[in-house]
C-alpha cells in the first residue's frame, strides 16, 4: 500500500475514532441534562409535597380552638406529628412567642421567631432552620400559620435523594440564593431569568435548576464519566471506538472507490471536457491517400486513461450518449476548421448510438454542422445493433440523408439486419468488419465472404471501407476485390488533432493549417 494512501486512512481511522468520542461525549451528555433535569424537578416535587403536608397539618391544628399549651393541645400536635412523616416538630404560639412544642413540651422561657423569610399562600417561611432534637440537628424548613408552625425535615423529605449527595437546594429571596440543604457552594444563581442553566465541562456536568414559581431552586454536579473507572464500560467503549475506527475505513473505502469509479470519473469527465475527438484516417486503397477520418473518442483524467470498450456502456448507462457526442462533434468541427480545400471534400465519420437515433437526438446534429465549412462531409456509423429501432431509424435517418449527412453502415456482417432492412435504409457505405479483413491474405475462411459484401453493396449502390487493416498484404487482396477505401493500423492508429495534421500534410492532398 502506497504511504499517502496508508496515511489517508491511518487520517480516516482516526477521524472516525473522534467524530465517535464526539458523539459518545455528545449522547452522553444529554442523558445526563435529561436525567439531571428530571431528578431536580423530583426533589422540587417531594419539597412541594411536604409543604403541602405542613399546609394540611396546619389548617388541621387551626381548626382547633386550643388558646393555650393543654395537655390536650399539645396531645393533638403530637397525634399529628406522629401521622406526618415529614414533621419533625410542631409549635403552639401564644401571640407571637412559641409557648410549647412537641419536642420540649412546655417551654419555660417562651421563644420568639424572628422575621420569616417569605410569606407564600397565607403561610410564613423561616428556611435554613436549624433544629436540636435528642437525636441530633435537623435541618429543615419552618412554615407558621395561625396559632401553630411546623418544622419538615430535608433528611426525611429527601431521604430517596440520599445516595446522590453532589447537589444543593436554596431559596431564592428577593432574588438572592439561600442555602437550604445539601453541599454549600455548588448554586451559583446562573439561572438568571431562565428555569435552568445547564454547564457542560470536559470534567464534570452542571445543572441549576428553578421550580415554576422560580423560588426554590436545585443545583446538581455530576462529575463525568465517573462509570469510565468500570471495566466492562472501558472495555464496551474501547470496542466501540474501534468499531468507529474501522468503519471510517471501510466508509473511506465506499467513498474512495465511488470516487474513482469508471462511473464517478466518466460523469466529472463529461462536466470537465475530459473526453477528446481522435482521427483515424480513412485511406484510398490505390493511392494510399487519406480521404478522410473516423472520430474515436478518447478519455483522460488526473487518475489515467479510459478505453472506449470501458466508457462507452457506462456513457451509455448513465444516458450521456447524446452529451458525449455533441461534446466530441463539437470538438472535431473546431478542430477541423481551417482545413484547406482539396479538390474532393474530407470525410468525417462519426459513431453515433443506436439509442440517439431511436429518440431522435441525433437531429440536433443538424444545428451543430450547419454553420461548418461545406469541404467536411459528414458520415454517422450505425451499428446493426439489436437496440436500433428499424422502423423509426429509416424516418430520423432520411431526414439527416436530406441534410446532406452520409449514412455508414458499421461493423457490417455481424449484426442483426436483414437485406430488406438494409434495403429501406439510405446507406451510403457499408464498413466491413475486421473480423472479415483479418487472415484475408491467408485465404481464411470468414475472408471469403467478402465478395459476397461486396455484391451487397453494389446492390445498395454504397462504398465500401475495409476495417482494420493491418499489414501490405491485406491492402493487396483488397485491392484485388475492388474495394477502394480502408482504415487501420497499417496506416494510422487514431491521433490527435496534432499528429492527425500531420498525417495529413504527408498522406493526403489536405492541409491543416
Ligand atoms: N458511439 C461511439 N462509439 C465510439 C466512439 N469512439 C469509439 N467508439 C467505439 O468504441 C469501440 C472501441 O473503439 P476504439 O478502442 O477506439 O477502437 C477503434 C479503433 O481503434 C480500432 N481499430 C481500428 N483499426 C484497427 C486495426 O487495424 N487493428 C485493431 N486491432 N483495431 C483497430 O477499431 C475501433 C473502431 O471500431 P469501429 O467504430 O467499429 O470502426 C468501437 O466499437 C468504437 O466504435 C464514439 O465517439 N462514439
Amino acid at each position: 500500500m502506497p504511504l499517502s494512501t496508508l496515511l489517508k486512512k491511518s487520517a480516516a481511522f482516526f477521524i472516525g475514532i473522534i467524530i465517535s468520542v464526539f458523539l459518545i461525549f455528545f449522547i452522553y451528555s444529554q442523558t445526563l441534562i435529561v436525567q439531571m433535569s428530571n431528578h431536580s424537578q423530583r426533589i422540587i416535587n417531594d419539597l412541594n409535597d411536604g409543604a403541602n403536608q405542613a399546609y394540611s397539618a396546619l389548617a388541621r391544628l387551626n381548626r382547633n380552638s386550643f388558646t393555650e399549651c393543654s395537655t390536650l393541645n399539645l396531645l393533638t400536635m403530637r397525634k399529628l406529628q406522629f401521622e406526618a412523616n415529614d414533621i419533625k416538630d410542631i409549635g403552639f404560639f401564644d401571640g407571637n412567642k412559641i409557648i410549647c412544642t412537641t419536642g420540649v413540651g412546655e417551654l419555660e422561657i417562651p421563644i420568639s421567631e424572628g422575621q420569616f423569610d417569605k410569606k407564600i399562600d397565607g403561610h410564613e417561611f423561616w428556611f435554613g432552620h436549624k433544629l436540636k432534637t435528642f437525636d441530633g440537628t435537623v435541618e429543615g424548613v419552618v412554615i407558621k400559620s395561625g396559632r401553630y408552625n411546623v418544622v419538615l425535615s430535608f433528611n426525611t423529605l429527601l431521604v430517596k435523594h440520599h445516595e446522590f449527595t453532589n447537589y444543593e437546594i436554596v431559596a431564592l429571596i428577593n432574588d438572592q440564593p439561600k442555602h437550604l440543604y445539601g453541599h454549600d457552594d455548588i448554586y451559583k444563581n446562573e439561572t438568571h431569568n431562565n428555569r435552568n442553566n445547564v454547564q457542560v465541562g470536559l470534567l464534570s456536568h452542571k445543572l441549576e435548576f428553578c421550580g415554576e414559581q422560580r423560588f426554590i431552586c436545585v443545583a446538581i454536579q455530576q462529575d463525568n464519566f465517573t462509570e469510565y473507572q468500570k471495566v466492562p464500560f472501558t472495555l464496551v467503549l474501547m470496542f466501540i471506538l474501534i468499531l468507529s475506527g474501522v468503519t471510517a475505513l471501510h466508509v473511506y473505502d465506499y467513498i474512495d472507490r465511488y470516487m474513482n469509479s469508471d462511473k464517478r470519473r466518466i460523469q466529472k469527465g463529461l462536466e470537465k471536457h475530459k473526453f477528446k475527438p481522435f482521427y483515424q484516417p480513412i485511406v484510398d486503397l490505390k493511392s494510399g491517400k487519406a480521404v478522410g477520418c473516423e472520430m474515436l473518442a478518447r478519455f483522460k483524467d488526473s487518475k489515467g486513461i479510459l478505453y472506449p470498450d470501458t466508457f462507452i456502456p457506462i456513457v451509455s448507462e448513465l444516458g450521456a450518449s447524446w452529451q458525449m457526442t455533441e461534446l466530441l462533434v463539437t470538438q472535431a468541427i473546431h478542430d477541423l476548421k481551417g482545413l484547406e480545400l482539396a479538390d474532393n471534400p474530407i470525410y468525417l465519420s462519426i459513431n453515433i448510438f443506436p439509442k440517439d437515433i431511436n429518440n431522435g437526438q441525433v437531429l440536433k446534429i443538424l444545428d451543430l454542422i450547419k454553420d461548418t465549412p461545406s469541404n467536411i462531409e459528414f458520415t454517422f456509423e450505425i451499428t446493426e445493433d439489436e437496440e436500433l429501432d428499424f422502423a423509426k431509424a429509416q424516418e430520423i435517418l432520411n431526414k439527416l440523408v436530406v441534410a446532406g449527412v452520409n449514412i455508414s453502415i458499421d461493423d457490417f456482417g455481424t449484426g442483426y439486419s436483414n437485406m430488406s432492412q438494409l434495403q429501406s435504409f439510405p446507406i451510403h457505405t457499408l464498413k466491413i468488419d475486421k473480423s472479415f479483413i483479418d487472415e484475408v491474405e491467408t485465404g481464411a475462411i470468414r475472408s471469403t465472404l467478402i465478395p459476397n459484401i461486396v455484391s451487397i453493396a453494389n446492390k445498395l449502390h454504397a462504398e465500401i471501407v475495409a476495417e482494420g487493416v493491418e499489414n501490405i498484404l491485406q491492402v493487396e487482396e483488397l485491392l484485388k476485390m475492388d474495394i477502394t477505401l480502408a482504415q487501420g493500423w497499417h496506416y494510422s492508429k487514431a491521433l490527435s488533432i496534432r499528429k492527425f495534421k500531420h498525417y495529413l500534410a504527408d498522406n493526403s492532398d489536405f492541409n491543416l493549417s
